[in-house]
């Protein structure tokens, strides 16, 4: 059970598997029977959703299957069993620190749409996104969630730091040669998992 900011009701998820979202149709909002909306105070039969809530809300629950925190996305980009790792360079307090190209999901992109811009902005590179790597972690001192993408590069071009300090291609066993942002080490298991170990 959620509440939400601003929002005087209970969002209550029912997680029988035999209860299937309703799809959007002509003059009618999307609807799912799993989430259902409660005045506080209020128990038995759920009170007919607010449309305008619901879809508000549903979007926000839909969002990747996420939590209701903001998301920063970050891309695995691996090479030839390397992955890009990246030098903060600013803001000060966070400069030195190495982590995934990325940032925050803007309103209304979609989580690879935001990878897709993060890795133009930032390496000017195009890239190809496939799956969720590693758990979502929540991210020290702010309200916001890690999520990170394996990607690929798409052509021959070499990303450029643009917005860091260095860029470095590391091979699993180096991995632990740079100092990574906290919240990237559960990530950072799994691509270690999932890469070859170099050969000597
Ligand atoms: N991109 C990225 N951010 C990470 C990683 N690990 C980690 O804790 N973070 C944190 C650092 C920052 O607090 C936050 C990303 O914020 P950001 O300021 O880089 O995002 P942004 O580029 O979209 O924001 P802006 O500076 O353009 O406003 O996430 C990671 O691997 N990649």
């Amino acid at each position: 059970m959620l509440t939400l900011p601003g929002r005087r009701c209970w969002l209550v998820a029912n997680l029988s598997p035999n209860c299937h979202p309703r799809p959007q149709s002509a003059g009618r909002p999307a609807s799912c029977p799993r989430l259902h909306f409660r005045r506080p105070g209020t128990i038995g039969t759920p009170d007919a959703a607010d449309p305008t809530d619901s879809v508000a809300l549903l979007s926000l629950v839909r969002n990747e299957r996420t939590s209701l925190l903001p998301v920063i996305v970050g891309a695995a980009l691996i090479r030839a069993g390397r992955l890009l790792a990246c030098a903060r360079a600013r803001p000060p307090e966070l400069a030195g620190w190495w982590e995934l190209p990325g940032g925050k999901v803007e309103p209304g992109e979609s989580e690879r749409d935001a990878l897709l811009r993060e890795c133009r902005e930032e390496l000017a590179v195009p890239v190809i996104v496939g799956d969720q790597i590693g758990p979502t972690v929540p991210i020290p001192g702010r309200e916001a969630v890690l999520k990170v993408y394996l990607a690929t590069l798409v052509g021959e071009a070499e990303p450029q730091p643009l917005e860091h300090a260095e860029l470095r291609w590391l091979a699993p066993d180096r991995f632990d040669s740079v100092a990574w942002l906290p919240a990237d080490a559960p990530i950072l298991a799994a691509i270690h998992g999932l890469l070859p170990a170099p050969a000597h």
